[in-house]
């Protein structure tokens, strides 16, 4: 599903943030991303996303090289990626359904399956009461599931999340994780980055360690 193959990413002036990096995440899985700050995993989920662009090396997701997507296919690429990061910056003069809606809306669907597609989104991070209210008027669990809702409204393959619980406290982020197992149980391939060692060391999943830029460790559970 997602495949690194001899990937360099240099940013200028900043030196290379992963070096030589080869790695292969299966359709489905579900795997988390560790290692201390400035390890490169931001980066390495950038690249998934072509947010960023390797230096050198090749990356391909469905078993299409992302360096020779052309450019009108970007777009296509990224609505199958559902991104979630720490800070959703979501819109505070809409409301939580505008917020969640966007995306469709940005990709031209009918009205109709849009608001069908936001309430199903809504229900799964169980927030469909509070589809009127203003992101400002919610709690950080709240809002952060109002951007998870926004990541998987157009029910992307895969999921890509980066410190989704950063700044939530253990209990809202055992929900948030919770809520990432039922992504993963219905198929969705999910890369998740944290510093949560502890949490990451207790799920059973995948943990793929960065240190420097390189990966170092690749196991099941440990
Ligand atoms: N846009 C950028 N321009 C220049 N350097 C960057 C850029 N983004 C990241 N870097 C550098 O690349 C390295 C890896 O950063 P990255 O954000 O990928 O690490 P990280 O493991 O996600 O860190 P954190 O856990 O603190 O978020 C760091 O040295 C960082 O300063």
């Amino acid at each position: 599903m997602i495949r690194f193959e001899h990937v360099n990413k240099r940013y200028p002036q900043r030196g290379e943030a992963l070096k030589d990096l080869s790695l292969e995440l299966a359709a489905g899985e579900m795997a988390f991303l560790t290692g201390h700050s400035g390890a490169g995993k931001s980066t390495l989920l950038k690249l998934i996303g072509l947010i960023e662009r390797p230096s050198r090396g090749r990356i391909l997701v469905d078993g299409r090289s992302l360096g020779d997507l052309p450019r009108r296919r970007i777009p296509y690429h990224r609505r199958g990626i559902g991104m979630i990061f720490q800070d959703h910056r979501l819109l505070n003069d809409r409301t939580v359904s505008e917020n969640v809606a966007l995306p469709l809306v940005v990709a031209g669907m009918a009205r109709r399956e849009v608001g069908r597609r936001v309430r199903a989104a809504l229900d799964q991070v169980g927030l469909l009461a509070l589809e009127r209210a203003q992101p400002i008027a919610l709690s950080a669990g709240e809002q952060q599931r109002v951007g998870i809702a926004r990541a998987v409204v157009a029910r992307p393959p895969i999921i890509l999340a980066d410190e989704p619980t950063g700044n939530l406290d253990p209990d809202l982020s055992s929900e948030i994780y919770a809520l990432f197992e039922r992504f993963h149980e219905v198929g969705v391939t999910l890369l998740i980055a944290t510093h949560d060692q502890e949490r990451v060391s207790r799920m059973a999943y995948r943990i793929l360690r960065l240190h420097q830029g390189r990966l170092v460790a690749d196991s099941g559970n440990w």
